[in-house]
């Protein structure tokens, strides 16, 4: 966070919705050495709350059990609020398979209560958090993170003169996330079994939770009405990635190809050739504005976008794909990797 950023958290009070996950702990500490007044976690879990706040212990967290579904715990856990982070959602694309209307009910009409209690409290900037499945989405996960995108846009369509500035960013695959296949592939390690490979051609974008919440950071400082933000990131195929770690871990792995699970793609698009039509190349970062058109589109020539044919989507089949030495590298820069290694025996000067 450079010191412009740091100044804007300096004595705000911060919502983060889902706040206990990984995203939550990391920008919850990242805020208060910024001198944040008050960074406020609304979740469900009472127990995941109560851990978290024995592992960071300052009265400047606040906890608020209760449930985006709900749109009264949402308004009052974002009163007087500056700022809202809005993480929480149904993310396991498996179980959103089983339970659609569940998705729908957090991802949704959650983000929907997240919209409307910011705007009805005052809060100046709102960023939604979504996935690169929300794109040319298969699944029920990734199809109502597009409808998430589409209600956030639809706020400054609808309200020309909200108080609120909602945008959105897209991730990746965030490395060593929760129940994700890299934690996964080293317990089969450790455990000395055989690694389970859903498709071995499979691609995803990676990215670290640091390069996540700096474009979250990113979104928040940057946001104009509407906007939706990627970050730029390298891809891999899962067998280069389960050939990574084995290599780190200095083992051959033997390898189980499962077969692709309920509702997953070969490769993830973080944009579309639509968007990127559109979208400004910012360095690391798209910045992919909302179409800002009223609904009377006769008042507007429309020749069709010929821009459209000259783009294509940012896929993970396509662009910078690492190969294994990189991929080593990447999974080198994680800390819990790191210390996995360590556990292991494994000293990072011996890999280096
Ligand atoms: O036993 C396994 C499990 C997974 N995979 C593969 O590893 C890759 C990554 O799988 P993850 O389960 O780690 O991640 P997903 O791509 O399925 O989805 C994850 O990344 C998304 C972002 O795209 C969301 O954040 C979502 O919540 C999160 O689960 C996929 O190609 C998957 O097929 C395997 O090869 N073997």
């Amino acid at each position: 966070m450079n010191h412009a950023e740091s100044d804007h958290y300096s004595g705000k009070k911060v919502l983060v919705t889902g706040g206990t996950g990984s995203f939550g702990h990391t920008v919850a500490q990242k805020l208060l050495t910024e001198g944040v007044g008050e960074v406020r976690i609304l979740s469900r879990d009472e127990a995941k709350q109560d851990l978290m706040r024995h592992e960071i212990s300052d009265d400047r967290v606040r906890f608020y059990v209760g449930d985006v579904r709900d749109y009264l715990s949402v308004e009052r856990a974002s009163k007087d609020v500056d700022y809202v982070f809005h993480a929480a959602a149904l993310k396991q694309v498996p179980s959103c398979e089983f339970f659609p209307m569940e998705a729908v009910r957090t991802n949704v009409i959650g983000s929907e209560n997240v919209v409307r209690a910011s705007e009805a409290n005052g809060v100046r900037s709102l960023v939604c958090l979504s996935t690169d499945k929300a794109v040319y989405p298969v699944n029920a996960m990734g199809m109502s993170k597009a409808m998430m995108e589409k209600v956030a846009q639809s706020h400054g369509l609808n309200n020309p003169n909200a108080t609120t500035t909602v945008s959105c960013v897209r991730y990746g695959n965030v490395m060593y996330s929760r129940g994700s296949v890299i934690p996964l592939f080293i317990r089969q390690l450790k455990e000395g079994k055989r690694l389970t490979i859903t498709n071995p051609d499979m691609t995803r974008f990676m990215m670290s939770l640091d390069d996540s919440v700096g474009l979250v950071e990113f979104a928040f400082t940057n946001a104009k009405q509407g906007d939706l933000f990627i970050r730029k990131a390298p891809s891999c195929t899962v067998r280069d990635l389960a050939v990574a770690v084995s290599n780190l871990f200095g083992v051959t792995p033997d390898i189980d190809v499962i077969g692709t699970r309920h509702a997953e793609k070969l490769s993830e698009a973080l944009a579309s050739r639509e968007e990127l039509a559109r979208a400004a190349d910012m360095g690391d970062y798209f910045r992919i504005a909302a179409d800002a058109r009223d609904l009377n589109y006769s008042l507007y020539v429309d020749e069709g976008d010929v821009r459209q044919t000259q783009f294509a989507d940012y896929d993970s089949h396509t662009v910078d794909r690492m190969d294994v030495s990189a991929v080593e590298r990447l999974l080198l820069s994680i800390p819990e990797v790191r210390r996995e290694l360590q556990g292991a025996g494994r000293p990072i000067e011996a890999i280096g």
